[in-house]
């Protein structure tokens, strides 16, 4: 295969150079924490000590908040209950090199178990992202109070301190503490750049559309809180050991908003901003703050100000918006190889029709939006869905895409009630949704986008991007027909309105399910581009045994390419018939006379 051969060099010559750039980084980085003793002062390495621990916190935040999109002031709080987990043992029960491990054990352990608690607390199903922001100033507020009431135990408002640490001397905690820096920014950066890292980028950028693509957002970024709570607590040994001192500050949400600010000033999203920010203003707040006490924090906070105004993505968007000019140009043959995937096996088909809907209600308070909606669908059909403005069509779609959305009667999917089940588990049961305006990932590539709809199917690498791109052939064959087999590398806020339908649609046969629903898949687009997605449709359903559910309002297209139409109108279902039977009939001519819409 000599043309994927050569399609794939320039990507490995692309990931060879990063991977070289990342070791030599991290070879300098190494140098400097080694040999920055001999000529630093003590005064310096002291202050750098810690900064370099605060890096650590600033990276959890990065990855919350700059991936993912979960602003969090919580983090010091975990950071906190490693340093007190620490200080606590070592005071209570003694110092001894297994006592030593058994206080690096907790100080990782009680902060995941916490985290675990915080995140479900942040992220049960129907939470909102205020909700999760606000539960992260509290939860320092509690760690806070805990540790004031808890006497001689915690030391109260005195904090801890004479406890025997780890036996190093200044240069050594200042050499540990660099190393661990440099190894969890290393992690960072790599998990970052994984095909399982920009599942983040792809929850901060379309929750909803992760959700439709079968992923468990809650489960991810519950498993996100708890790790990088872990990470925090690593950070708070170190920081507890390399003190010799803890405090009820080191646990407060003040010192959580510094993190924030810090990571904000470095530049959020971007792992080597928030750490060098963080070391920068840490550095510098001790060195002018004995001289400018109150000055100082009024400088931290008027370039906070500015800084939000004019580079809302801090210092490192300088660097990267230079480094990435030219993102989403096509470099011809740098994109991962399309490798067709053998097709996926359901459930064994019972008698029960893929979609069985039974007295469907939907209420939003007293005002009753669809009544008494019973309708069929099997394999292979694909049926219109038409009905005028508020007739409550897409409502219906999200009856059969969220167990919790109806107020009364019954969906099946394959003959299984969808009662009470959220999004990804419908999906897990063989239905994707297309949504009436392109729901995709804006700052991912094509690639990724695709790549994400396999995410709940294979489980994506931690480490490593994959440069093989396996898809079924029914998406490549989307691909191929709209053009974006060309574009894989191209980042999709640069994609045009068609262009993103299209590839919505290629995201949603990517996860090879049963039933397709399609709100308006034509919306906005040209008359050839919709040609394109009806020949797609008709052959999704006719050759390959799809069922489609399609809400469309162009007569013409509905005409061409359904099996049948439903017309909804004022919530309820007044005709269900061939094509011929409803475009003819009385009733429809009534409801819509007088439009060109249908
Ligand atoms: N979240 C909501 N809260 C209250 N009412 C709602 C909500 N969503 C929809 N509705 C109402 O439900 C009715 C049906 O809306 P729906 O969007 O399902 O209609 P539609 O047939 O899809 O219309 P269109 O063709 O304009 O998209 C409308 O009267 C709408 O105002």
């Amino acid at each position: 295969m000599p043309d994927t051969l050569a399609a794939s060099l320039p990507r490995n010559a692309a990931v060879r150079r990063r991977v070289l750039l990342l070791g030599l980084l991290a070879l300098v980085a190494l140098a400097l924490v080694i040999f920055g003793p001999l000529v630093l002062s003590r005064f310096s390495i002291n202050v750098l000590t810690r900064s370099m621990i605060y890096a650590i916190l600033a990276i959890t935040v990065d990855l919350l908040w700059g991936f993912t999109g979960i602003l969090t002031f919580g983090q010091a709080a975990f950071f906190g209950v490693g340093a007190y987990a620490t200080a606590m043992l070592l005071t209570h029960i003694g110092s001894s090199p297994s006592l030593m491990a058994l206080a690096l054990l907790l100080a990782i352990l009680v902060p995941i178990v916490l985290g675990v608690i915080v995140g479900w607390l942040s992220f049960y199903y129907g939470s909102t992202p205020i909700y999760a922001t606000v539960i992260s100033l509290v939860f320092p507020i509690v760690v806070t109070q805990l540790i004031y009431s808890g006497g001689t135990l915690t030391g109260s408002s005195s904090g801890m301190v004479g406890y025997f640490g780890l036996p190093f001397g200044l240069e050594g905690f200042f050499r540990l503490s660099g190393i661990s820096l440099v190894i969890v920014a290393l992690g960072a950066l790599i998990f970052v750049r994984s095909d399982s890292g920009r599942i983040l980028t792809a929850i901060r950028d379309n929750e909803t559309r992760c959700a439709y693509l079968g992923l468990n957002t809650q489960r991810i970024k519950i498993l996100l809180t708890a790790v990088l709570a872990g990470v925090a607590g690593l950070a708070g040994f170190l920081y507890a050991n390399a003190s010799g001192v803890v405090a009820p500050e080191n646990t407060s949400f003040v010192f959580g908003t510094e993190l924030v600010v810090w990571t904000a000033l470095g530049g959020r999203g971007t792992i080597l901003g928030p750490v060098l920010g963080t070391i920068g203003i840490d550095y510098l707040s001790a060195s002018l703050s004995g001289e400018l006490p109150f000055l100082w924090q009024l400088v931290v906070g008027a370039l906070f100000v500015v800084m939000i105004i004019f580079l809302p993505n801090g210092l490192a968007a300088l660097v990267t918006r230079l480094t990435r000019r030219g993102r989403g140009e096509v470099v011809a043959g740098a994109g991962p190889e399309l490798v067709p995937q053998p097709p996926r096996s359901h459930a064994a088909p019972s008698d029960a029709p893929l979609l069985s809907i039974d007295k469907l209600e939907k209420s939003y308070g007293s005002q009753k939006v669809l009544t008494d909606i019973t309708l069929d669908v099997a394999p292979g059909e694909l049926v219109s869905l038409v009905g005028p403005n508020g007739a409550g069509k897409t409502t219906m779609m999200r009856c059969l895409t969220d167990g919790k959305e109806s107020s009364g009667g019954v969906v099946r999917i394959a003959g299984k009630s969808i009662a009470g089940m959220v999004p990804n588990q419908i999906v897990a049961l063989g239905v994707g949704r297309k949504f009436q305006v392109a729901s995709v990932f804006e700052s991912l590539t094509v690639a990724e986008c695709l790549r994400m709809s396999r995410a709940a199917l294979e489980a994506p690498s931690i480490v490593t991007a994959s440069d093989r791109l396996s898809l079924p052939p029914a998406a490549i064959e989307i691909l191929q027909l709209t053009g974006l087999d060309k574009l894989l590398t191209a980042e999709v806020s640069l994609l045009s309105h068609g262009q993103k339908q299209s590839l919505e649609l290629a995201m949603v046969v990517a996860l090879e399910p049963r039933m397709i629903l399609l709100d308006e898949p034509t919306a906005g687009l040209t008359k050839a581009e919709r040609t394109t997605i009806g020949t797609i449709l008709k052959k999704l359903t006719n050759e390959l045994g799809f069922a489609a559910i399609l809400v469309e309002h162009d007569l013409d297209f509905v005409r061409d390419i359904s099996s049948r139409i439903v017309v909804l109108h004022q919530g309820r279902l007044v005709l269900d018939g061939s094509v011929e039977e409803v475009v003819n009939s009385d009733i429809v001519k009534t409801i819509y006379s007088g439009g060109d819409h249908v």
